[in-house]
């Protein structure tokens, strides 16, 4: 069949050849100015976002981290850790300009030529520490996602020197420096939350040993109804700290039902959430939730997730704290880079992840 404007990527290997190889991501596809959404992205009717299912009156807690020591603050921060498993925090140390720089940078990189990307993609980067990509794991999903991303992964100032694209390098350096206060601040609490009431060195290398920024592009999409930004997913790490900027479209599952809600943009803040990783080592008192985001038909969108996960050698189950005080564990002891191996070497299903550690 010819190629028609409203579906030149009838052929799926030419799709994924502009896409994927030559990397123009799905920003390229959506700057060719398409009138409709190639097929290879049309998601499942039951992966697509109902309105029908969102609770606009519901929200997830907003909390000032101000006085973050003060006993309340500490209580609505271990109880939406518990209940929601997401909150968002104003009044935090992070400084403003920097969140703003961290932006301006990601705009800036998925601004840079197709052909300059993908010197950083699976394929051609010269480090896995370092993966410029589009949707999640294309070899393995039915529906791709609607989102191009850059993944690094920090071991070092030297290392992010000579392997990250300079052009975002010190604003994501910065940014994740300035979170580690934040951070901290959170784990403390959290853990004294679990009567976990010091964290020494191996205990904080443990929950925070590794750390990943991703940038996340998400562009202008045709038919934006029929497909995902990301697809349901709990996060792999202990806690993510994510940035997003005024447009909107991140959904969280309330509890165990089939309700969603919008998590609005507030300047200034950023999202928590509970990963796969405090999840298991909190023996299941802390909650990795599902979420996801849709698609925008008149606005692209960026968000940046820090990723704050054990070492990728460290073995993780539930805190011998919590063993010790006579709970019964429902997860086992499994190798940290194990659980993330087998996060991305499937499509996002939802919570399904979780039950590679499960007893
Ligand atoms: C991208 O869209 C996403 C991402 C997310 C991410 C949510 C998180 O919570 S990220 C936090 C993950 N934790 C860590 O990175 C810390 C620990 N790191 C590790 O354990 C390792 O670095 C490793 C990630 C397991 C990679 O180890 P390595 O020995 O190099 O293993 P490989 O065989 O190269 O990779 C395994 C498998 O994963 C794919 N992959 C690796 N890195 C990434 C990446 N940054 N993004 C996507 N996929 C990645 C790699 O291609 C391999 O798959 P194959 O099929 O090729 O075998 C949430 C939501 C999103 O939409
Ligand atoms: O873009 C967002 O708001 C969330 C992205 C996300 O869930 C992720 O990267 O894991
Ligand atoms: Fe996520």
């Amino acid at each position: 069949m010819a190629p028609t404007l409203a579906d030149p990527f009838h052929d799926s290997s030419a799709l994924r050849e502009f896409v994927i190889n030559q990397g123009n991501g799905v920003k390229g596809l959506s700057e060719l100015g398409l009138t409709a959404l190639p097929k290879q992205y049309i998601q499942p009717l039951e992966e697509r976002t109902c309105m029908s299912n969102v609770v606009p009156q519901e929200t997830i807690p907003i909390i000032d981290m101000s006085n973050w020591e003060d006993p309340r603050v500490s209580k609505s921060i271990c109880d939406a850790a518990s209940k929601w498993g997401f909150f968002q925090i104003v009044n935090h140390d992070v400084p403003i300009q920097v969140l703003e720089n961290v932006k301006d940078a990601t705009y800036k990189f998925f601004g840079l030529p197709a052909e300059v990307k993908n010197k950083y993609s699976k394929d051609h980067s010269s480090s896995n520490n370092v993966r410029f990509g589009t949707s999640f794991t294309p070899q393995a999903e039915k529906a791709l996602e609607w989102k191009d991303y850059l993944s690094l992964f920090y071991v070092s100032e030297e290392q992010a020197s000579a392997l990250w694209p300079s052009i975002c390098r010190d604003q994501v350096l910065d940014y994740m420096k300035k979170s580690e206060i934040v951070i901290k601040q959170l784990l403390k609490v959290l853990m004294k939350g679990l009567n976990v009431n010091e964290i020494d060195d191996t205990k904080e290398s443990l929950l925070m040993g590794s750390m990943r920024t991703n940038l996340n592009y998400y562009p202008k999409c045709p038919n934006p109804e029929l497909t995902v930004g990301v697809g349901r997913h709990s996060d792999v790490s202990t806690l993510t700290i994510l940035l997003q900027d005024e447009i909107g479209g991140l959904f969280v599952r309330e509890n165990e039902g089939d309700n969603w809600i919008h998590v609005p943009p507030i300047k200034g803040s950023l999202v928590i959430n509970v990963g796969d990783a405090l999840q298991i080592m909190s023996n299941g008192r802390y909650r990795s939730v599902e979420h996801r985001v849709v698609a925008n038909g008149s606005n692209n969108r960026i968000s940046v997730p820090i990723f704050v996960n054990p070492r990728p050698a460290d073995m993780i189950g539930p805190l011998p704290e919590l063993i010790a005080s006579g709970e019964k564990p429902i997860y086992k002891q499994v190798l940290y880079s194990d659980y993330v191996k087998h996060f991305f070497r499937k499509a996002h299903d939802g919570k399904k992840t979780v039950g590679f550690a499960e007893l």
